[in-house]
């Protein structure tokens, strides 16, 4: 059923449109911000993985929480008042499309080159750093496959262009499901980050923060020693290019219904996923 909870105007929010999926999709952000020039910034991310629609419906639930909860919440009315929220929703528009129309379980875009018998690339292995390790897979048939070089991707590279050219983005959120896990570079290595220490301890009062909500236990810790190998990964890129509050969600479940969540479940994982995302970004300002 569809909410009718209307936008607060309290805080203004635009759509930037960032470039064209591989089927010419627009590739669109909801910025939030209430003025100044280039503030340093928050990038949130869902849908990258396009069976993954908690992600999405969790991120449309975040857009109407951070607008009516400007005002009112005095933590996030501190962050919007210093920061930028950047919310790119529907972040595989193809794949999002396709698992609405032929296959709900479909994963990668929809890239196809000449030559190529499997379509797509996992927008989550086309990224930079560690491009092409172990934890992706170089056949275009894979579920895995990390495409023919890194940001070859549309999808990818607006996000890769759209930060570069921002310049003072201070924390990078991509959300995934499932699992119930908060995790942060790397990906593609077990040796730890500069940061260790800094984001264990991040991510451990944001996973206690969700736990508080409705008791859902969240695992935390670097993405290689808590779940595994993943090379050319959104947050190591991240990281890499000095993004230290780099973070990935894995959200409900554990695997009862895992992709196939339903839709009950959609109103309870985005109100305790809002209360990590909110400790994450009250660090940010305050470090
Ligand atoms: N969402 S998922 O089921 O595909 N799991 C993710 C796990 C993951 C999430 C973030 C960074 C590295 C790895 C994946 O890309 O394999
Ligand atoms: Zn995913």
């Amino acid at each position: 059923e569809r909410s009718t909870s209307s936008f607060s105007y309290s805080s203004y929010h635009t759509l930037e449109e960032i470039g064209q999926s591989f089927e010419n999709r627009s590739i669109l952000v909801l910025k939030f911000s209430t003025g100044g020039f280039q503030r340093q910034a928050i990038w949130i991310d869902t849908g990258i993985h396009s069976r993954e629609w908690i992600t999405h419906a969790t991120g449309i639930w975040t857009a109407d929480k951070i607008v009516s909860e400007y005002g009112k919440d005095c933590i996030l009315t501190n962050i919007l008042d210093t920061m930028d929220i950047f919310l790119e929703i529907v972040s595989n528009p193809d794949g999002f499309a396709f698992t609405h129309s032929m296959n709900r379980l479909w994963r990668k875009n929809k890239s196809s080159r000449p030559g190529v018998a499997c379509i797509g690339v996992d927008l989550n292995r086309n990224w930079k750093s560690g491009f092409g390790g172990n934890g992706s897979n170089d056949n275009p048939c894979s579920e895995t496959y990390h495409g023919p070089y890194p940001h070859s991707e549309p999808e990818v590279s607006a996000i890769v262009k759209f930060i570069t050219d921002h310049r003072n983005i201070k924390a990078l959120i991509s959300i995934h499901s499932y699992s119930q896990m908060l995790m942060y570079p790397y990906g593609y290595s077990l040796e730890p980050v500069s940061s260790k220490e800094e984001l264990c301890n991040l991510s451990k009062s944001a996973a206690q923060a969700l736990y508080k909500v409705h008791g859902m236990q969240y695992t935390y810790g670097s993405i290689s020693t808590t779940l595994y190998m993943a090379s050319g990964v959104t947050v190591d890129w991240a990281y890499d290019s000095g993004i230290k509050y780099s973070f990935s969600f894995e959200l409900r479940d554990t695997g009862q219904y895992g992709f196939l969540l339903p839709a009950t479940q959609i109103i309870p994982t985005a109100q305790e996923t809002w209360m990590a995302i909110r400790t994450i970004m009250i660090h940010t300002l305050n470090h």
